[in-house]
């Protein structure tokens, strides 16, 4: 900060005027990036080798692609490649960078950035909200996601409001800001919630405007549409124009290729399975680009069948009328539902309307999974909740989900696990290293010859190290989510649960994972599926797929 103090300059105003024709992003062509990474071997082989792109004032651009390695860095790139250039001695400042560019561009990345924005804290300047997975205290360790379940204790307690005041730094109208900008998003009935208790959705929503009530001069949103029901992407979409139009602040958001793309946007920076780049004015990469993103666009949802003329299953999952409450909000009200033996379940409905609460009974981590009295009931492998052992039902249950995702320890250091012992922890649903039966570790090769990458199926890049043997925490977020989607799949459980199990999975990877659910998943198991991409379902227009649908 004192550094930055030092840097403040008084600008004329010919120099402001040179400045706001400046570049907003600027990377010179040729440039080299560079990840850090534990690997001597992978240092030293750039992710773009060649690299060029500029973004002019009043563009507005999005990265399309999938969470593919160079996509994670472009956004690395943009986050902390954070230069400054102080308007006499042409000094650059980095601040912590985990990308490098190689020749270091001149004006800085941001060469928009004016010396008189030296007397903020730069790292203010450029914010980014990513949902790689949510930031949490601890160095990569596992943290309680059933905490919110619960009776929040007390270090939980923060309201969504208190969020948000922080972010306003004491500013007079901070407060109008905030109530404009929740009720922009439908977010002002939940203010006074803990934040712990926000869902997905509500959740992904409320660190955007967080980030928005910072007043950076850049927002890069990294799949801001993910994880949000149909009615709210229009809705946040508007707002991010509004804010857009006037340049407070510049907007770079990242889509998957299945995302439409706003109208707002100019221009697009694609990137192919292939690594290939395409980037310019977006009518001309959507002419170039192969078909793709058009054909992903305009697929419909397809129609399903519910009615199946099959001989019924066995019972596995039985709710009878049943409630979750919380104080005087009432979660989930009367709720029956009954899943069979071979039953494939998509379990849809808007952001907050309770579906990881219901999948919670079903794991049985919900407190109130023991707690319902008649009329209500609730069975589970044909016994209460309370007659299970939750180690059995760990090992009957094979669940991915976005609470799993982000509670898995990424650990770096040599306690870290490797994608072989990642998977090797569904057979017991654990998130600790377990020493595998010989049995077990044929298991755990089966899965990774069948899903892991290789040329026919999908391709890992930028590493010399085998696939099995690297740290779960380096690998991209499309990588880390089809290997927690092994662990759930590992044990062949009775029931699987497939919640946002797709997330940022490339199309190659998410086309092997279909096939091989389709083919591998037995009559005898269960699925529910979770989405709000409800096209992705690997069983979809088949006979076996029935719908539960929650309300608001
Ligand atoms: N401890 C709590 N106290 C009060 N309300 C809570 C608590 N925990 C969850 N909720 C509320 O319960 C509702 C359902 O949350 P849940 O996470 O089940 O929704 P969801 O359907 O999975 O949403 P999404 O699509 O966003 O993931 C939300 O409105 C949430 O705010």
């Amino acid at each position: 900060m004192v550094l930055f103090r030092r840097l403040i300059h008084t600008v004329t105003r010919e120099q402001e005027e040179r400045l706001i024709n400046r570049p907003i992003l600027l990377i010179p062509r040729g440039s080299q990036v560079f990840k850090f990474t534990t690997s001597k071997s992978d240092a030293i082989r750039p992710v773009f080798s060649n690299l060029e792109w500029t973004i002019k004032p009043g563009e507005s651009w999005a990265i399309v692609g999938n969470a593919s390695e160079e996509r994670t860095v472009l956004i690395e790139v943009q986050t902390f490649n954070l230069k400054v250039t102080s308007n006499d001695n042409n000094q650059i400042f980095t601040l912590k960078s985990q990308t490098r560019i190689h020749p270091p561009p001149p004006h800085g990345l941001w060469p928009f950035l004016t010396a008189t924005d030296l007397n903020v804290d730069p790292t203010d300047h450029v914010r980014t909200v990513s949902f790689a997975h949510r930031p949490r205290v601890g160095q990569g360790g596992f943290y309680d996601y059933s905490a919110r379940y619960g009776a929040v204790r007390e270090e939980d307690r923060v309201t969504l409001r208190q969020y948000l005041i922080n972010a306003c730094k004491g500013d007079d109208d901070g407060k109008d800001r905030i109530l404009r900008l929740s009720e922009s998003v439908g977010l002002d009935t939940f203010l006074d919630l803990p934040l712990i208790a926000l869902s997905n959705g509500q959740t992904r929503r409320a660190r955007i405007i967080q980030a928005l009530l910072h007043q950076p001069k850049v927002l890069v949103l990294d799949e801001p549409l993910t994880g949000l029901d149909l009615s709210q992407r229009p809705r946040l979409l508007s707002l991010l124009k509004a804010f857009h139009q006037k340049s407070q602040p510049h907007i770079i958001m990242t889509l998957r290729v299945q995302d439409p793309v706003p109208d707002w946007i100019t221009h697009l920076f694609y990137i192919n399975s292939h690594n290939r780049i395409i980037s310019g004015l977006k009518q001309h990469v959507i002419l170039q680009i192969d078909s793709s993103v058009t054909k992903s666009q305009s697929q419909p949802v397809s129609t399903i069948s519910s009615s199946s003329n099959k001989k019924l299953g066995d019972i596995l999952i039985n709710l009878q009328s049943v409630n979750v409450k919380y104080h005087d909000r009432h979660i989930l009200k009367n709720i029956t539902w009954t899943i069979r033996q071979g039953e494939r379940w998509i379990l849809s409905g808007p952001n907050g309307s309770g579906k990881t609460t219901l999948l919670s009974l079903i794991t049985g981590d919900h407190p109130q999974s023991y707690t319902q009295s008649p009329p209500s009931s609730l069975s589970l492998f044909s016994k209460p909740r309370r007659q299970l052992a939750t180690p059995m039902l760990a090992r009957l249950i094979g669940i991915s989900s976005p609470e799993i995702y982000n509670a898995f320890p990424r650990k770096l250091d040599s306690s870290g696990l490797t994608v072989r012992d990642t998977v090797g922890t569904g057979f017991e649903g654990v998130f600790t290293f377990r020493r595998l039966t010989n049995e077990q570790e044929r298991k755990v090769q089966n899965l990774l010859n069948e899903l892991g990458p290789a040329p026919d199926k999908w391709e890992s890049s930028y590493t010399t190290t085998p696939f099995a043997s690297r740290l779960f925490a380096t690998l991209t977020p499309g990588e880390q989510s089809l290997v927690l989607l092994m662990r759930a799949l590992v044990n062949d459980p009775q029931v699987l649960i497939l919640d946002e199990a797709f997330s940022g999975m490339d199309n190659a990877m998410s086309r092997t994972v279909s096939k091989y659910l389709e083919r591998h998943v037995s009559s005898h198991q269960a699925v529910v599926w979770v989405s709000h991409w409800e096209d992705e379902m690997p069983w979809r227009g088949t006979e076996a797929v029935r719908w539960f649908k929650l309300g608001e």
